[in-house]
């Protein structure tokens, strides 16, 4: 036999071979997925010209003209899109080049058809490099598949971002939170919302620029309740105590001041995010829990409910102060709720948190407290719609950097996993106040707090 046919046929039978063991070591799901890109590559030349996303060439070529030796009328030639597949668990992504008049608008049209054909539940189609499309196929619901996360406790690659879960078409989805003041968090208890702060602490955690201090309105004592495990990772926590939580705000109001008063000769930047936030003067995270309990009005004359409602005001007060002001000295605040009241979160705190979540709702008004009015106009992507059991963990959400709304599958992240990361990092844990102090030293004194105020405002 020919050298070139041996070779040829090694060829062959290694990537064959290769495929066998790729094919076995996979998972069912992944299995099924590779089943399905075979058969979307085989059927393309088929569908496409049904499905209109090919062309006719009439023009000959210069080689058919040179070939055409009898005389006879050249043949049209039909272009049909190059596609490459690959497979995930959930489904195929294809690539297709773009042909003439068939482009981003035709393959959006045929999507439809595409998802009957490949029997995909949904099929999205964009276009990330010119000339070409890309085609994600999810033949499951990747918001209906519970998912896990094993916290690594390596330092995130990137500081301040939040990998959050899968969007519906099962690519991963992650928020940048530089530059971002405020987060909220709303949904119907049990639905994730603890699950998903526990992921944030659990990623950020290993990070020595990263500080976390946290105010929880349902419990009374550091050692109950779900963050018993990261307070030893903390470095101020606060229980359903209004003063105790007014006492915190103001510290780090306080905190916000002298940085802001700072910031240009201990950092030489304008804002911390110039530079990034470091062990000396890092990125400080504050959660309220159940944030209800600090801000809900109290109504009475005697006393100690006006003590609460003035309390309760300052409170409110002081947050609006940190999620407007902070940003640019790197304090961001994340607030969840349970409350499906406007209330809850106090409408001008919400609106100046550039990333809202929400869980399911059970009220389309409660979906408007939670994200806003806009929610309305975005019926796939209420929250009232994710009731069903098999929508814990999911949520949706909306950045204020772009329109509408993404659901996102978010993971879970066992307890054990969380209370391990707390341990291994406790260690880390700095007062940032007392941080700057160290920086600053003696002139910590001379710093002007009420011009700094003037200058964030
Ligand atoms: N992302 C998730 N995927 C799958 N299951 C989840 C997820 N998050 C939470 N769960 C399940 O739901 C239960 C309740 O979740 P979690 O404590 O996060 O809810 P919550 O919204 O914080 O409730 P609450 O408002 O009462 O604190 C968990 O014990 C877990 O079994």
């Amino acid at each position: 036999m020919p050298l070139f046919v041996v070779l040829v046929l090694a060829v062959i039978v290694g990537w064959a071979v290769w495929w066998v063991v790729r094919y076995l070591r996979a998972d069912t799901m992944t299995r099924q997925s590779i089943r399905q890109a075979v058969r979307v590559r085989w059927g393309w030349k088929r569908l496409a010209p049904m499905l209109k996303l090919s062309v006719t060439d009439k023009t000959p070529t210069a080689l058919a003209t040179l070939a055409n030796t009898n005389g006879k009328p050249i043949k049209p030639r039909i272009l049909i899109p190059a596609l490459r597949v690959t497979h995930d668990a959930y489904g195929v992504i294809a690539r297709a080049r773009c042909l003439p008049g068939v482009g981003l608008q035709q393959f959006q049209k045929a999507a439809p058809h595409l998802a009957d054909a490949w029997r995909c539940t949904r099929v999205a189609v964009t276009q990330d490099k010119p000339g070409q499309v890309l085609i994600r196929g999810v033949r499951l619901d990747p918001l209906k598949f519970p998912t896990e996360h094993q916290p690594t406790g390596d330092v995130p690659d990137e500081t301040a971002r939040w990998d959050l879960g899968v969007d519906e078409y099962a690519q991963p989805v992650s928020v940048d939170l530089t530059q971002v003041p405020g987060v909220t968090v709303a949904g119907l208890p049990g639905y994730g919302k603890t699950s998903l702060v526990n992921r944030l602490l659990s990623d950020w955690a290993p990070s020595p620029a990263v500080q976390f201090a946290c105010a929880d309105g349902k419990v009374s004592a550091a050692y109950e309740g779900d963050y018993a495990d990261w307070v030893q990772r903390m470095f101020a926590f606060v229980g359903d105590d209004l003063e105790e939580a007014n006492k915190l705000f103001r510290h780090l109001v306080e905190l916000r001041r002298a940085r802001s008063a700072s910031v240009r000769s201990v950092l030489g930047v304008k804002s911390m995010w110039d530079v990034g936030p470091s062990d000396r003067w890092p990125l400080v995270v504050l959660i309220i829990d159940e944030a209800h309990t600090y801000f809900r009005d109290h109504k009475g004359s005697d006393p100690r409910t006006k003590k609460l409602a003035a309390l309760a005001a300052e409170n409110a007060r002081l947050v609006e102060d940190l999620v407007k002001k902070g940003r640019s000295v790197g304090l961001l605040v994340i607030l969840t709720t349970q409350k499906s009241t406007g209330d809850a979160i106090p409408t001008f705190i919400r609106d100046v948190c550039p990333v809202g979540l929400s869980f399911a709702q059970k009220t389309a008004e409660a979906a408007v407290a939670a994200l806003g009015e806009e929610i309305r106009e975005w019926p796939d992507a209420n929250p009232i719609n994710l009731q069903d059991p098999t929508y814990v963990g999911v949520a949706s959400m909306n950045h204020q950097s772009q329109p509408g709304f993404t659901r996102i599958r978010t993971p879970y992240v066992p307890d054990a996993d969380a209370a391990r990361i707390a341990e291994e990092t406790a260690s880390l844990t700095a007062d940032p106040y007392a941080l700057l102090e160290a920086v600053l030293g003696p002139r910590m004194g001379d710093v002007d707090l009420i011009k700094a105020d003037t200058e964030a405002a």
